[in-house]
């Protein structure tokens, strides 16, 4: 499958698909690898079979409106083992462990790197966590083939994360459609203002504003303030990297931001739910 598909949609919006060698786009590149030799190995009809193993998924919004009613935050604590802008994060990485830290910290969700190669993850991890605790779970990965919706389904995934930076507006559509068909959600992942006007053509609650540049790894909190203002009230916001300090959480409170997706600050404590706690308890 070739990434860049010239559409008329991408002529009007621009293509995100340019070819500058980024981290995003290597991993992007390698995407494309990846999800040939699966295909190889494991055939879409195959894994459809599988579409049954795991209970239907669990409602992952709503578990973030169910924090937000109740005046607390909602985080999404993100289970990553490595990150290509920092390196391991964590060693010994105990994905079960770390659900269950979260779970008593006041998770709302989780989210799980199954990325190998950048990120150190495995699919194995979302298995073993979504057996392990009742939180409902995102794949995180960087997803650009249908076959890998698939693929989210079969290992049981609640939520699926499209990054519009990773996609054109087409491919953003018909893998959103799917991943609604198999009754999955969707985070819709965007980092300006042109890739948010893109995300709202899609039907779709819940935006995530990622505070990192996924091309140059910079990090600015302020991303989210500024993007907050292209929303109407009925999508949820979830900002998402870089939220590191006490600070950082009242800065977003303040501006009435109350859904987080948080790794690196959680990964690097001994108990992540711990620091969950201490970062989020008193919300
Ligand atoms: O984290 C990275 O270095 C990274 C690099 C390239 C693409 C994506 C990347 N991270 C994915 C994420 O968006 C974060 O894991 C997530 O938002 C949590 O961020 P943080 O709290 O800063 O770990």
């Amino acid at each position: 499958m070739g990434r860049a598909r010239p559409t008329l949609l991408t002529s009007i919006f621009g293509n995100p698909m340019n070819n500058r060698p980024t981290i995003l786009n290597e991993i992007l590149d390698r995407k494309v690898q990846e999800v040939q030799q699966r295909k190889r190995i494991k055939s879409m009809r195959d894994l459809e079979q599988e579409f049954d193993r795991y209970a239907p998924p669990r409602g992952f919004t709503q578990a973030l409106l169910n924090k937000i009613d109740q005046g607390q935050a909602a985080v999404i604590a993100e289970i990553k083992k490595a990150s290509p802008s920092k390196g391991v994060l964590r060693e010994p990485f105990i994905p079960q462990a770390i659900a269950e830290s979260y779970e008593r910290g006041g998770a709302a969700c989780l989210s799980v790197l199954t990325d190998a190669d950048f990120f150190q993850g495995h699919e194995d991890y979302l298995i073993q966590v979504r057996e392990t605790v009742g939180l409902p779970v995102i794949r995180k990965d960087f997803l650009i083939h249908p076959y890998q919706i698939a693929e989210a389904k079969a290992i049981g995934a609640d939520c699926v994360l499209l990054i519009v930076s990773a996609l054109d507006p087409i491919q953003l559509r018909d893998l959103h459609a799917q991943a609604i068909a198999y009754g999955m959600e969707v985070l819709i992942e965007v980092h300006d203002a042109s890739e948010l006007r893109v995300a709202l053509t899609v039907d779709n609650r819940l935006i995530g504003v990622n505070n990192r540049n996924l091309h140059t790894f910079e990090v600015s909190l302020q991303t989210t303030l500024d993007l907050k203002e292209m929303l109407d009230p009925e999508r949820l916001l979830v900002t998402e990297s870089g939220i590191l300090s006490g600070a950082d959480v009242r800065l977003m409170r303040d501006n009435q931001i109350n859904a987080y997706l948080v790794g690196e600050a959680f990964m690097r404590a001994d108990q992540p739910g711990d620091k969950l706690a201490e970062l989020f308890g008193d919300y």
